[in-house]
């Protein structure tokens, strides 16, 4: 059952046990302890899960009693009974009044249960439980944003838009630079950051280079969630595309603020056309939404050729007025500690581990300790626009670092922390928060994995009864899709979280894609070794330069390279389809009609033969048929045929127009004057995701 957490009022604690972990709403606080969940699965209370709340009332009265052990993280329903001295059956039928289902004496609980049940049996609880976990765990060192220090910083900007609509030549002339002529397959593959200084009001405006392809829909809503500005581009000729109704949804459901350019107005030279066709756009953006200023709207529409530069000034002088109106401010004091995102990470071989990272907060200076998700950096060199060796990177400015301990990841926020033991105390701690997460994981799919034991050994009872058909389908149902395997190597790991994020859903509930793991560089052996052991197929991205002992590897791995993502997307999706199912289809190629019956007898067994005449096609020895019946073609015989004749001479086939006797395998002779023969080869069906 799905609930939305604001019905879930109650005045007391509220301990709900879902699928993945138990989260505990204490209402007095509003404070919940697993934070990434809006929407919670929560097993219903029963009845008798009401009952018995009353008999908590009435323990309540009771002094509770006091804990004689430490509560372990997890335990089996029977050592738990054992250590509250209690049947198991007890303890069993309480945990199903309180909502579990499928459980049995080796269930295991965790933590959380453990003192749901306790509190059920009235014993006296620890006062504090940390809410503590791997993705909140940096926050207490981040001070809240102080309005005394509070001073403007240069807007941040995102470009988004359909394939081929002029992204990257806005970003090319912003930047005066040719990105447009290096790229593989015309699309801009890796996230970039520069800033530019407006020509007219001389203020700074940061631009994130965003990639357009489909496939980097993640890498841009990353782009997007740092983002102060969406400038939406949209092409003259084309007007609205698939990816361009993508991109709105996404700026509509970021809540960024928005300025529309339409592009490549120079290819429309007819001053009326090219009038036109605006009117068209800026229609169909009204049509999809977007408020733009002829309505009464707020979104600035500017018409631009970045070919030539047409108005390319208005349109940052646009983004300049549109942040001035956002007040967009920053604290940056001298003890501000600095915060930001990364976005972009890479081994480079004269620098070692770098990342591109946009600052938020504060000023990062070399020297400074950066601590972000596994990894930290003392900051060893900053680079600006156009590799310029700097000292510091001012709020809103995007910046290559260097000095990583390991790579960081694409999207994740950093933060500094005073000196590197902090750094190294904290991600010990997150460490060891993630490693009790992934047991809690282990334990749920161990608890899922006996009650799809359980319902397999159900299955199997039942199986004799089953058609094979029938059969297959539930095995699928219990045992879940097919798992194909998939490692990722990508020059950068923008590219391998976006090609991970792009294929990691693939499938049906017949065959399901599954990355095994994902990660930057060459393939090494040690991901040979793992690709043989989970038969996996392994992707490589943008590695121009695989050695030959990778590509004809002796654990024969199937190593395939790609430079544009969708084809490699494309080549995933028919490794899929590869490994569904194979089904087929009747193709009727000859019919056969059974004229008369005609008895002998051989070896002092009387033997029938039917009489037939090809009506059209050709039957052979080996055909496949059906032996159909009256009007509605009843099917009396499905199977392969034990001879032919002509006379009482054997032959191999009888084609059109030909009279023959024909026998059937199976010991069938139930045909009849009047029925046919259908003749039909197996054909397979081209199966899709
Ligand atoms: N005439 C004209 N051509 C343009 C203009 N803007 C882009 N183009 C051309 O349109 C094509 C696609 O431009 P890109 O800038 O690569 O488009 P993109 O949106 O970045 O494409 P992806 O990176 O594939 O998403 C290129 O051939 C550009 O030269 C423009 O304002 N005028």
């Amino acid at each position: 059952m799905w609930r939305s957490l604001p019905l879930l009022k109650r005045s007391v604690s509220l301990y709900i046990p879902c699928k993945y972990t138990t989260l505990r709403v204490n209402p007095t606080t509003s404070y919940i302890s697993n934070t990434t969940q809006i929407l919670i699965h929560y097993r219903p209370y029963s009845k008798s899960y009401k009952r018995n709340k009353s008999l908590s009332k009435s323990k309540k009265n009771q002094k509770p009693k006091k804990l004689t052990f430490t509560i372990p993280d997890y335990i089996s329903v029977d050592k738990l009974s054992n250590l509250l001295n209690c049947r198991v059956q007890t303890v069993l039928k309480d945990l199903k009044d309180l909502g579990f289902k499928n459980i049995s004496n080796s269930y295991i609980l965790n933590k959380e249960y453990i003192e749901l049940i306790l509190q059920e049996y009235n014993y006296e609880l620890p006062s504090t439980t940390s809410s503590l976990n791997s993705s909140n765990v940096y926050d207490e060192l981040k001070d809240p944003l102080n309005p005394k220090l509070l001073e403007p910083r240069p807007p941040i900007v995102t470009i988004m838009g359909h394939v081929d609509h002029g992204k990257t030549t806005i970003i090319d002339y912003l930047r005066k630079s040719s990105v447009v002529a290096q790229e593989h397959g015309g699309i801009t593959q890796h996230i970039g950051a520069f800033q530019v200084v407006t020509p007219v009001s001389k203020k700074k405006i940061t631009f994130l280079d965003t990639p357009g392809h489909a496939a980097f829909l993640k890498m841009r809503e990353r782009g997007a969630n740092i983002t102060d500005i969406i400038v939406l581009v949209v092409s003259i000729e084309d007007s609205i595309m698939p990816q361009t109704k993508e991109a709105i949804k996404h700026i509509k459901n970021s809540g960024n603020q928005l300025i529309v350019a339409i592009t490549k107005i120079d290819k429309i030279s007819n001053p009326k056309e090219r009038e036109k066709k605006l009117e068209k756009v800026t229609n169909d953006l009204i049509a999809n939404d977007i408020m733009v200023e002829k309505i009464g709207g707020d979104v600035q529409v500017i018409p631009i050729s970045a070919k030539d530069g047409e108005n390319m000034d208005l349109l940052e002088e646009s983004i300049i007025l549109l942040s001035d109106m956002m007040d967009i401010k920053t604290e940056n004091s001298k003890n501000t500690m600095t915060e930001g995102f990364i976005i972009e990470s890479e081994m480079k071989s004269a620098m070692g581990n770098v990342a591109t990272i946009l600052v938020r907060k504060g000023t990062l200076k070399t020297q400074s300790v950066i601590l972000c998700g596994n990894t930290y950096c003392k900051v060893r060199s900053i680079l600006g626009d156009s590799d310029k060796k700097i000292t510091k990177a001012l709020p809103s400015q995007a910046v290559e670092v260097s000095g990583w301990k390991e790579l960081p990841h694409v999207g994740d926020e950093f933060i500094q922390v005073k000196s590197e033991a902090i750094a190294k105390k904290y991600i010990s701690k997150r460490e060891a928060l993630i490693e009790v997460e992934k047991s809690a994981d282990r334990v749920n799919k161990l608890n899922e994995e006996r009650y799809a034991e359980s319902l397999r050994q159900k299955e199997a009872k039942e199986k004799d009864e089953m058609d094979e058909d029938e059969e297959k389908d539930t095995e699928t149902a219990v045992s879940g899709p097919k798992m194909v395997n998939f490692i990722i190597k990508a020059d950068v790991s923008g590219s391998v979280e976006a090609i991970k994020e792009s294929i990691e859903n693939l499938g049906n509930a017949e065959v399901q894609c599954c990355v095994v793991s994902s990660s930057v560089g060459i393939p090494t052996d040690g991901d040979l070794k793992m690709a043989e052991i989970t038969n996996s197929e392994i992707l490589c991205f943008n590695l121009d330069n695989l050695p030959n002992d990778v590509i004809n590897n002796k654990q024969h791995v199937t190593v395939s390279k790609f430079n544009v993502i969708y084809k490699l997307i494309e080549t995933v999706v028919s490794t899929l389809e590869g490994n569904m199912k194979k089904m087929f289809e009747k193709n009727i190629v000859a019919t056969v009609d059974i004229k008369n019956i005609f008895e002998f007898t051989m070896k002092k067994k009387i033997i029938k033969i039917a009489g037939c005449k090809v009506n059209n096609g050709q039957i052979t020895r080996n055909s496949k048929v059906q032996v159909v019946r009256g009007e509605n073609k009843d099917v009396i015989y499905e199977g392969t045929l034990s001879s032919i004749k002509h006379g009482k001479d054997d032959i191999t086939s009888a084609s059109k127009g030909r009279e023959c006797g024909i026998t059937f395998d199976d010991n069938f002779e139930q045909f009849e004057a009047g029925d046919k023969i259908l003749v039909y080869e197996e054909v397979e069906i081209p199966r899709h995701l």
